[in-house]
């Protein structure tokens, strides 16, 4: 990926960075990226994510998948990291495979789900880096009900995607399903580039190795300074305009394809960074169509928003047929793709000129390659914002305390989180 931050500068945008805060913020760049290394060279919890383009085999999860990849429809069951990276990618890219992500409870969703699948055709990707978490192992008990109600053997249609022990790993060794590690060191939210975002991908025909091969070219460009690397860029920028008061990121790709980079990246930020009460709040935008909902708070809002551009350089183009009406013959003369482009070019100069912040991430197009480079760029920036920041980048210790409260409701325990429930203050006002 490229980075430009041009309009991140103090010249442009206030909140601005200047070029001589950068150049003293990379001398804390450089120390960090000697802790990245380090972290990378001794497998650290965490730092062995930025290590996944050189460890992970992409013929053992095509190998695995092997029973499976006739499926005409396949289902994720996962949360969050165990879910968004898949998504990402599948979503991405065209397959002749339909791609499900059952990611959330809501029961009347599941069903709107499973009462489209044809079970004979689909297949279950049961993905949980712990073998707990209760949305997960809730749907999929639901979804391996709808396989057996189908007349279908679940067993015969289901890949496991866990940690080297726990709940999930048993029931897959119980029932002798063909079952991937989530490698140790990686945190959920950092291992798209792994079996547990690459399972769906293999399934839906895409290139693994060309999306590792991307991420690894990435990997090649960290280095001690900020200016030669994009990554680096881009979190040492995001991380000196939020101390400047830019609290928030809005992350708005220009491609429907990429619409769901915003949101694996949301997880990506949040988690990792909103800690020790720091952190960007990240926010899911699209281009071109929020130019028409949210660009006007972007423009002339509170001055505390960082919006950053997603943006491939080269996609399809579909021309934009002639008209006889007079005032749209100019649209009859240019493509949906130049449209597209033209509309990024107006919104990033719109904000520029209001000195509002934003920053471009550019790929030359939305391949596997390119995504992996760009998932893998952005778990970089990530990590280097963590490093500035101080924060413990690879824990979550805030989520984990809903998630007890919701066990203790459900009986799954006794925690103390779930005393808070019955203690909440009310003031209601009722019709
Ligand atoms: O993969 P799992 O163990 O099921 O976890 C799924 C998700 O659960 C939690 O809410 C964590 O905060 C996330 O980081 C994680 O990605």
């Amino acid at each position: 990926m490229n980075v430009d931050i041009g309009n991140a500068l103090a010249t442009v945008a206030s909140p601005g960075v200047s070029r001589d805060s950068l150049e003293r913020l990379d001398e804390q760049v450089a120390d960090a990226h000697a802790r990245i290394e380090r972290g990378m060279a001794n497998a650290e919890h965490g730092y062995e994510a930025l290590n996944l383009p050189e460890r992970v085999d992409p013929d053992e999860i095509l190998t695995a998948v092997e029973p499976i990849a006739d499926a005409e429809t396949m289902i994720t069951v996962g949360i969050g990291g165990s879910s968004l990276g898949a998504a990402t990618i599948t979503n991405a890219l065209d397959s002749d495979t339909e791609a499900v992500f059952l990611d959330n409870v809501d029961p009347e969703w599941v069903s709107y789900h499973l009462d489209r699948v044809s079970f004979e055709n689909a297949a279950i990707n049961v993905v949980s880096r712990s073998g707990t978490t209760a949305e997960t192992l809730a749907n999929f008990l639901v979804v391996r009900d709808a396989f057996e109600s189908a007349g279908v053997d679940w067993t015969e249609r289901t890949i496991v995607t866990t940690g080297e022990s726990g709940p999930l790993c048993d029931l897959a060794d119980r029932h002798d399903l063909p079952s991937l590690t989530v490698p140790d060191g990686v945190p959920g939210r950092f291992s798209a580039l792994s079996a547990v975002g690459m399972v769906a991908a293999a399934v839906c025909g895409h290139d693994l190795e060309a999306l590792l091969e991307g991420a690894a070219a990435e990997a090649d460009t960290l280095s001690e300074s900020l200016f030669d690397c994009p990554a680096y860029a881009y979190g040492a920028t995001t991380y000196a305009l939020d101390g400047r008061g830019a609290g928030v990121n809005a992350m708005m790709p220009y491609a429907e394809s990429l619409e769901t980079v915003a949101e694996w990246f949301a997880q990506l930020w949040a988690e990792s960074l909103g800690k020790d009460d720091l952190g960007q709040t990240p926010v899911r935008a699209l281009g071109a169509t929020d130019q028409h909902s949210q660009l006007q708070l972007y423009r002339a809002g509170p001055r505390d928003k960082l919006v950053t551009f997603v943006t491939p350089r080269n996609g399809g183009d579909r021309p934009i047929p002639d008209t006889d009406v007079e005032e749209l013959a100019y649209l009859g003369d240019s493509t949906l793709g130049t449209l597209l482009e033209a509309e990024f070019e107006a919104t990033e100069a719109s904000l520029a000129a209001a000195g509002r912040p934003n920053v471009r991430v550019e790929i030359d197009r939305v391949d596997e390659y390119e995504l992996g480079g760009l998932l893998y760029g952005l778990e970089a920036a990530c990590v280097l914002a963590g490093e500035l920041y101080g924060v413990n980048t690879f824990e979550q210790p805030a989520v984990e305390w809903a998630k007890k409260a919701t066990r203790g409701l459900l009986g799954g325990g006794e925690f103390a989180e779930t005393a808070a429930v019955a203690e909440k203050t009310e003031l209601r006002i009722e019709r």
